[in-house]
């Protein structure tokens, strides 16, 4: 049985009076009960984690962790404004976002160096969130399978089985942040396809992997999404800065 996971991710958001607000509100909610055998993340901007952490380590609920929002691809150097997988790790991350639609659009990266970041974060032992999702176009035209296809395909010939220990997440551009949310069906097509062709692979690591949507999840939608049985749960970008939404969505 696959855990439900849900990850907020504030991406740029964020500052130190607001985080200790936020983190103070879900503590207190999540304190009220939450549903048995999920687990919770939230990924912080990289200046701001170490606060969280401390906030959150403070709150002590087994299962809220804190998660980064981008990582180096190597593990120490020369390599100036990077930040490496063991100081994340430092700071108390337990998960990492990896290959984030907006990473790939605003800084170029390729599948390759998502998965060498994927590994840097296995090494360190952490849980990568590696994102995956076709654009407008690409749907428009018909090729968004073959396009998610394409960009698994890279993970698995560079991780391998060590995918199952990866969390996979499913986040289509044209959902993203514009309020368009896939449907319930969409979104549930296009987890069977990411998780038969990890099958082609591997039937062990398909079962084992976790496959999260992402794309203006919200309070209203998220009952629908998590019900899909390839669905194990969201990465949720604007709800998750309104912690109370951020509480229904858990709860969803
Ligand atoms: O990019 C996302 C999460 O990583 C999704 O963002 P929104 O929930 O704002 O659409």
């Amino acid at each position: 049985m696959r855990p439900l996971t849900v990850i907020g991710n504030w991406k740029m958001n964020g500052s130190f009076a607001s985080n200790a607000d936020w983190v103070k509100t879900v503590c207190r909610g999540m304190e009220q009960g939450m549903p048995a055998g999920r687990k919770y993340v939230v990924c912080a901007p990289a200046p701001y984690l170490s606060q969280c952490g401390g906030l959150i380590r403070d709150c002590s609920l087994a299962f809220l962790s804190l998660g980064a929002q981008d990582v180096s691809a190597y593990s120490a150097g020369a390599y100036t404004g990077d930040i490496a997988a063991s100081m994340l790790k430092e700071l108390d991350c337990a998960y990492v976002i990896v290959g984030h639609s907006e990473r790939r659009q605003y800084h170029q990266e390729v599948d390759e160096q998502v998965a060498e970041k994927a590994l840097q974060v296995l090494d360190n032992g952490m849980i990568p969130v590696i994102c995956v999702g076709e654009s407008a176009d690409e749907r428009n035209s018909g090729r968004e399978v073959e396009v998610v296809r394409g960009q698994i395909s890279k993970q698995v010939a560079i991780l391998q089985d060590r995918l199952a220990d990866c969390l996979i997440a499913y986040e289509p551009v044209w959902a993203i942040g514009t309020g368009k949310v896939a449907s319930a069906e969409i979104a549930q097509d296009m987890h069977r396809a990411i998780r038969l062709q990890l099958a082609e692979f591997n039937e062990d690591v398909a079962s084992h992997v976790g496959i999260l949507y992402g794309g203006s999840v919200k309070p209203d939608n998220a009952v629908e999404l998590f019900a899909m049985p390839d669905i194990d749960g969201g990465l949720i970008g604007g709800a998750s800065l309104n912690p109370q939404d951020f509480l229904a969505i858990c709860q969803a």
